[in-house]
């Protein structure tokens, strides 16, 4: 996808809500439980129910390898329908991969071009060569890690060395890579506060911004320090919406609560011209 789409929707929708696809056997309603592949038909359901408040999906895709290869199908029957009922909509495959450069060329060709999925989530820690063949990838987008959500991101992100903060240090060395302007950036909403110098570092990137809802972080500080004259922001929220109700109203409890989450967006966003 071109990102000039991506800005375009966020306009238009007044949003800039992700939908995180973390799809879970044991937590979906149990009447779904008897279709041919209730992750799909549990999918589907919530995409039909959002799509108008929402302009980026993101399947997780440890809940479909869990799964084995009925997973993987599910994730591949999921991509294809966004792909075909809303190709305007920006998908992320959130894989979190990262390996040596081989490696690293077969996970963007799996990602990419085999599922079609618009971005890939990467773990930066082995480098500019683990990164790279992502990045050769047209009208694609790398989204790695910065400064996650969890708490374990002060074990090593936030750690000092030769002065900086290392999740600094890493931002600022991926922009001097080939093709930077592919890449976007993982900052969890938890860490809020961190976000206005991180935009001092990476002004016009967009960041994927997952942790409101279950995991506490506010979406109103997420607005306040990270906003860019694009919005700049892809805010996620996976259990808050998915699981917004378990029984059979699941689908309109979602929509709910991304119609809730999609007008608290539009409040900032209206300030952008
Ligand atoms: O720093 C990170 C990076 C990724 N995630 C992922 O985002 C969603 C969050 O789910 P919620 O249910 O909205 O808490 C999930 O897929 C994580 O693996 C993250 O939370 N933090």
């Amino acid at each position: 996808m071109n990102i000039n789409t991506l800005v375009e929707q966020i306009k238009k929708k007044q949003s800039v809500l992700c939908v995180g696809l973390d799809t879970d056997l044991d937590k979906i309603p149990k009447h779904l439980l008897k279709e041919e592949d209730p992750i799909f038909a549990f999918n589907k359901a919530i995409i039909d129910a959002t799509h108008s408040f929402t302009v980026a999906y993101k399947p997780n895709t440890a809940f479909y390898e869990a799964y084995g290869l009925k997973g993987w199908e599910s994730l591949e029957k999921t991509i294809n329908y966004l792909n075909e009922k809303h190709p305007d909509i920006f998908t992320i495959a959130d894989a979190k991969r990262g390996d040596i450069g081989n490696t690293s060329s077969r996970y963007a060709k799996a990602f990419f071009e085999d599922l079609g999925f618009d971005s890939v989530t990467t773990a930066p820690y082995m480098g500019k060569d683990s990164i790279e063949p992502f990045l050769a990838f047209e009208e694609k987008f790398t989204i790695m890690l910065a400064l996650t959500s969890n708490p374990g991101a002060f074990d090593f992100q936030t750690q000092t060395i030769e002065g900086t903060e290392l999740y600094k240090k890493v931002i600022a060395t991926s922009t001097t890579w080939e093709h930077s302007e592919r890449l976007m950036y993982v900052v969890g909403a938890t860490k809020a506060e961190y976000l206005a110098e991180i935009r001092n570092i990476i002004p016009n990137a967009f960041l994927l911004v997952p942790g409101v809802g279950a995991q506490g972080g506010s979406m109103d500080e997420v607005f306040k320090y990270g906003m860019n004259s694009n919005a700049g922001l892809l805010i996620n929220s996976s259990r808050g919406i998915i699981y917004a109700s378990t029984s059979e109203d699941f689908a309109q409890a979602a929509a709910t609560e991304a119609e809730r989450l999609q007008k608290q967006m539009a409040s900032h966003l209206a300030k952008l011209s």
